[in-house]
């Protein structure tokens, strides 16, 4: 594959273009909410959600109907025209570069919405060519629809080759935003044996070695504890190892079972631990949740300050409740101290309860 040379990366691809972006900004997302702009109920609730959930998504691809697929465009289009976000990102999943709609999509968005837009999904990436191809597009229309600011793009990581591309995948275009997880597509690619929307399963897990009995044979019909395993772990590691590398954002995606509200918070915990910024939210009871797992804790944001306090110029080591703090703890909890900072800046309430942490050194 050609790569282009490192002085024409940041080089806009249309005369008239804008100047892509040196650096994606950090901007909060924790939950990216997807609504059917063709189905009027959630439309109608879209403006009562701003400034309740950092990203609105507009979906035009799966879980919209083929007889909807131009509503739901115009839909969109309807509303970003009447609405004013705020604070609130707009993001749009246009539908895959192979589909009959996908032109339509980018070709009506970007000249109708494109001031409003802040980020288009593309879904079923393969690889850096197809980032390379909606890339010098929606420079031709940015240019065309005079846009002063380049539109960003996310990837779903849901192909089994997207997945082993993710590398070349997150540095294809200085447009990268960021990637999520799509579990659904990705199981059926891999021809996993699940039917599940993300989560876990109950058939992969490990179980406790069996007892011996007192002859020293092992008691296999004996009951042992069971442990359920994460079947994502492998592919966010690897989305969020690939996203560090290239200065952009890893998110989980969509956890399908709504009403398993209990399960759905673990699995979004375990991609904030492992690095994710956010995740998707499918219904309007995943956006709390999200916002919960994905703003630090009071509790973890009093240690990381106390970590900053007592480290003073960062070098050295000092025994903070009976552990070694240094350098590399020190970052760490510099990393939730300036995600704390960020969220403060658009959600009061977080902002109240890290305002009231005291900080003894
Ligand atoms: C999952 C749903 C189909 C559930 O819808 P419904 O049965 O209507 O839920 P409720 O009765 O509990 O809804 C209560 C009210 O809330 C409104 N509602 C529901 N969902 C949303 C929403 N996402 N945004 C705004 N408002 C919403 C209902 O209209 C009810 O309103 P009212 O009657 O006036 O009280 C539904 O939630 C849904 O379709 N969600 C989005 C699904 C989606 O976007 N799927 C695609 C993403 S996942 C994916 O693509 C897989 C991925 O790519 C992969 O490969 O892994
Ligand atoms: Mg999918």
């Amino acid at each position: 594959m050609s790569h282009k040379s490192a002085k024409d990366f940041f080089a806009p691809l249309a005369v008239g273009a804008p100047a892509p972006l040196r650096e994606i900004p950090a901007r909060p997302s924790r939950a990216i909410h997807f609504f059917d702009p063709s189905n009027e109920k959630m439309a109608a609730k879209v403006p009562g959600m701003i400034g309740t959930v950092d990203v609105l998504l507009g979906n035009l691809e799966d879980a919209i109907k083929a007889d909807n697929k131009v509503a739901a465009r115009e839909g969109l289009v309807k509303i970003a025209e009447s609405t004013d976000f705020g604070p609130t990102q707009l993001w749009t999943r246009i539908n895959s570069l192979d589909s009959p709609w996908v032109l339509d999509d980018l070709t009506t968005l970007v000249p109708a919405i494109g001031d409003k837009l802040d980020v288009i999904m593309v879904p079923k990436v393969q690889g850096a060519e197809d980032i390379q191809y909606v890339d010098r597009l929606l420079a031709q229309l940015e240019a065309k629809a005079d846009l002063d600011r380049p539109i960003l793009v996310h990837a779903i990581l849901e192909t089994a080759r997207g997945v082993a591309n993710v590398e070349e995948i997150c540095g294809a275009s200085p447009r990268m935003q960021g990637l999520s997880l799509g579990p659904a597509d990705l199981a059926a690619d891999r021809k996993m044996k699940t039917t599940r929307v993300g989560g876990g399963h109950p058939g992969y897990l490990v179980r406790q070695d069996p007892p011996k009995d007192e002859l020293g044979v092992s008691r296999i019909e004996a009951p042992r504890a069971t442990y359920q395993q994460d079947l994502w772990h492998y592919t966010i590691a690897k989305m969020v190892d690939a996203c560090a590398m290239h200065g952009i954002y890893p998110y989980y995606g969509p956890f399908g079972d709504i009403a398993d509200v209990v399960a759905c918070e673990d699995q979004f915990r375990n991609a904030f631990l492992l690095g994710c910024v956010g995740t998707w939210s499918l219904h309007p009871k995943q956006i709390a949740i999200a916002n919960k797992v994905f703003s630090p804790s009071v509790e973890d944001i009093a240690h990381a300050r106390r970590v900053v306090a007592a480290m003073g110029d960062g070098t050295g080591a000092v025994m903070i409740d009976g552990k070694m703090e240094d350098d590399a703890s020190l970052k760490q909890c510099l990393v939730l101290v300036e995600l704390a900072e960020k969220l403060a800046e658009i959600d009061p309430d977080l902002k109240a309860q890290y305002d009231a942490i005291e900080v003894d050194a």
